[in-house]
């Protein structure tokens, strides 16, 4: 068995998911009377999970809400309207398999886990995954080591070698806590902060260099 995986954080990584969120949520602000925020405010607000998501989105909302219910009307948004949008990045498509010649591939992110199966097997990459692990599956999201160390498990695989590949701090941040190698994806919407990154992407394709380069170097 091949002990070495490369993990994928979701929206922003694999996935552009910014229109089809933005959407979901504007219909929550909607249910509540708000008016609707443009997607670059609402993609400020994504990475931190759903409950994250909401909170910072009804900020603006009259004392009260409930979380919960919240979380429940997110969830039927989003499920409506999932895919109008939502699309592969360049490369994505072309290059999974080509990677799943030599490593086993896996999906942690803090997408709720029925809208990440969903968006994966829609989108015609849950085949080449052997594992996905996203908000509840978990109790804990990145950048928690959790779900990056449950990932490896469920899977068979190992810390040592291993990556995270994504656009966001709570990837970065997770890989450090997990002892993963991370590589950072510049072309995504989330913010690398003041996170090390051991490789840097500006195109999905360039991975598979990437990674045979990062090899030559250890
Ligand atoms: O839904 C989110 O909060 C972010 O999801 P991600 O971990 O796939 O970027």
């Amino acid at each position: 068995m091949n002990s070495r995986m490369i993990l994928f954080d979701l929206d922003g990584t694999l996935v552009d998911s910014r229109a089809d969120l933005t959407t979901a949520v504007n219909l929550v602000r909607a249910d509540y009377g708000l008016p609707a925020l443009p997607l670059a405010t609402m993609t400020s607000f994504v990475g931190d999970g759903v409950h994250k998501l909401l909170e910072r989105a009804l900020q603006d909302a009259a004392a009260g809400w409930s979380m919960d219910v919240a979380v429940q009307r997110m969830a039927r948004h989003y499920h409506d309207h999932l895919l109008d949008e939502t699309c592969l990045y360049p490369g994505v498509a072309e290059t999974l398999p080509l990677l799943a010649r030599d490593w086993r591939l896996g999906v942690v992110t803090n997408k709720p886990q029925a809208a990440a199966c969903a968006v994966c097997e829609k989108l015609g990459i849950a085949a080449v995954l052997a594992v996905v692990v996203g908000g509840g599956r978990c109790a804990q999201l990145k950048p928690r080591p959790e779900p990056l160390l449950m990932a490896l498990e469920l899977a068979g695989a190992g810390v040592e070698g291993s990556w995270m590949v994504g656009d966001h701090r709570t990837d970065l941040g997770a890989a450090s806590a997990a002892g993963l190698r991370a590589c950072f994806c510049a072309y995504g919407f989330g913010q690398q902060d003041d996170q090390r990154a051991d490789a840097v992407i500006q195109h999905f394709a360039q991975l598979p260099m990437v990674l045979r380069e990062a090899d030559r170097r250890d």
